[in-house]
């Protein structure tokens, strides 16, 4: 018989908390992780240093399936790294230019195909958590625990202007709220396999809830379907 592993499915919107939240309650499971948004992240990175455009899908698709990447877990000081054609890239994808990009490209119905079993193959034991935006909607429906995680756009705005300010030069509130904007309706309207909370899924709003707070949640639910051990 093969019982797969646990996951533990966490979406919603830019800034929402997802990245944060699924790495620390992967790390207190002991859990593996899977930051889907890193993947798409990649292929726009990956398409830039290529001379690949972005609207280009067949080209795309074929990155996408040949993408030489390494994640790399985290250990006791130090996150999670990720490694792209022999290069650590773990942050120079971070920019919200990359993300934008990363938005569009998984836009592409055979990106996203490409994309798939690559994501579910971080599905081993003890068991996975893994953030996206379609986490729970379709690379994990059987998942026993899904959370879709959401914050007021203003409220996510700010607490990207304070992560990134001292960082990145010229970084702006509204800026960063017009491009937080501009991805959600991206990431909600287009047509395949859009942002949007699975039937089975519990929907925290963490804009007047601490890191703390969220996790506390989580925690419960997890006791309370009995999926940790
Ligand atoms: N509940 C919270 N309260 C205050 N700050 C938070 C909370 N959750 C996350 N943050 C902070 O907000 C910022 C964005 O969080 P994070 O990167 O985890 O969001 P995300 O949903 O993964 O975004 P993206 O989809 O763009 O990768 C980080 O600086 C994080 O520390
Ligand atoms: N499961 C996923 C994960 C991410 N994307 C796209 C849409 C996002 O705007 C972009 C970057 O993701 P982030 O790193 O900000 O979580 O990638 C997606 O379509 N599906």
């Amino acid at each position: 018989m093969n019982i797969k592993a646990p996951v533990i499915t966490i979406d919603g919107p830019s800034g929402s908390g997802k990245g944060t939240i699924a790495g620390i309650l992967a790390k207190r499971l002991g859990w593996c992780l899977l930051d889907s948004g890193a993947l798409y992240r990649l292929l726009a990175f990956a398409a830039h240093n290529h001379g690949v455009d972005l609207t280009n899908e067949e080209l795309l698709t074929k990155l996408a399936a040949h993408l030489d990447v390494q994640f790399i877990a985290a250990t006791e000081g130090q996150l999670q790294r990720i490694i792209l054609e022999g290069d650590e890239v773990s942050d120079v994808i971070r920019t919200e230019s990359i993300g934008a990009g990363a938005s569009q490209v998984a836009a592409l119905p055979a990106v996203r195909e490409a994309l798939l079993q690559r994501q579910r193959a971080f599905q081993e034991a003890p068991g996975l958590v893994a953030d996206g935006r379609d986490m729970g909607t379709v690379v994990f429906p059987e998942a026993p625990l899904k959370i879709f995680l959401t914050a007021s756009a203003e409220e996510r705005a700010r607490r990207r202007y304070l992560q990134l300010k001292g960082k990145v030069d010229g970084v702006s509130l509204s800026s960063l709220l017009d491009e937080i904007r501009a991805r959600d309706e991206r990431d909600t309207q287009r047509a395949v396999a859009p942002l949007k909370p699975a039937a089975d899924a519990i929907q925290l709003d963490s804009t007047e809830l601490s890191i703390e707070q969220v996790l506390e949640r989580i925690m419960s639910e997890i006791a309370i379907r009995d999926i940790a051990g």
